[in-house]
């Protein structure tokens, strides 16, 4: 596991930005996983800015994200896929057919979970899979206790989560109680991940993924076990860690 120190959010965002532009400018194909949340925002900004700027194609990119909540439709603002709209795919020049998120309104949930495990399995799998770190150390929406061996799935959300993302709603009772998400060996079979961490809030996290034992308490914890990944993590979020970390290149200057 390399992890890549930066010196505040923007600096992580910018330094994850570079390492996805490396890779999105340097294949003909390539299947990328999205996350939501509040982590990748910058990300997918300086993403944004170098499309107008340097004009960066994404004709060959595939995406999949990460996970919907049950009940909300597509077109509903707190969805992520009006997230993902919003956020990245309506400011580059993404195919719309060569985007993924699950379906969290399909009629049978079970179904689309499957179909959306048979769509990655289909597409090659994930070439690159972006991350954020829940403050109770879940990916994507597997909560503490999810098996590790998971595919894509329906999960109930823990009062945690449902807290961390009323920020997102007019409130609390507004947040669903479920989603679909994908699965920690979903996620696992990428083959590389990238995951990021920003912010005081997260320090735990992180410690615990870096320092703690490989337990499904704690679910980010398996990313240890896997042979490709990297942690781009700001000064709050690193804290007192007490592990060698490589600077990121924008500290370097
Ligand atoms: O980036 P945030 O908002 O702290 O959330 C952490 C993670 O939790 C989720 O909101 C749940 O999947 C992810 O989208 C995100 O990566």
């Amino acid at each position: 596991m390399k992890l890549i120190s930066a010196k505040n959010y923007s600096d992580m965002s910018q330094v994850a930005a570079s390492f996805l532009l490396g890779k999105i400018k340097n294949t003909d194909r390539l299947t990328l996983g999205l996350a939501t949340g509040g982590t990748p925002i910058q990300t997918y900004n300086f993403l944004i800015k170098d499309h107008k700027e340097n004009n960066t194609s994404y004709q060959h990119v595939t995406t999949f994200n990460l996970d919907e909540y049950v009940g909300v439709a597509t077109n509903d603002p707190r969805s992520y896929h009006h997230y993902m709209d919003d956020m990245l795919f309506t400011s580059i020049d993404i195919p719309k057919t060569q985007t993924h998120i699950p379906d969290g309104v399909a009629g049978n949930l079970e179904a689309e979970c499957d179909r959306y495990e048979q769509k990655i399995a289909a597409s090659g799998g994930i070439d690159v899979q972006l991350l954020g770190l829940g403050s109770n150390g879940h990916i994507g929406f597997n909560e503490p206790g999810t098996a590790f061996d998971t595919k894509t799935h329906v999960v109930d959300l823990t009062e945690a989560t449902r807290k961390a993302n009323a920020r997102f709603f007019d409130h609390i009772d507004e947040v669903p109680k479920q989603a679909i998400t994908m699965g920690i060996a979903t996620i696992m079979r990428s083959k590389e991940i990238l995951l990021l961490v920003s912010g005081e809030r997260k320090s735990n996290a992180l410690a615990q993924l870096l320092e703690g034992k490989v337990d499904p308490a704690f679910p980010a914890s398996i990313l240890r076990e896997h042979p490709n990944v990297s942690i781009i993590a700001d000064h709050d979020a690193l804290g007192d860690i007490n592990v060698p970390v490589r600077k990121g290149e924008i500290e370097d200057d």
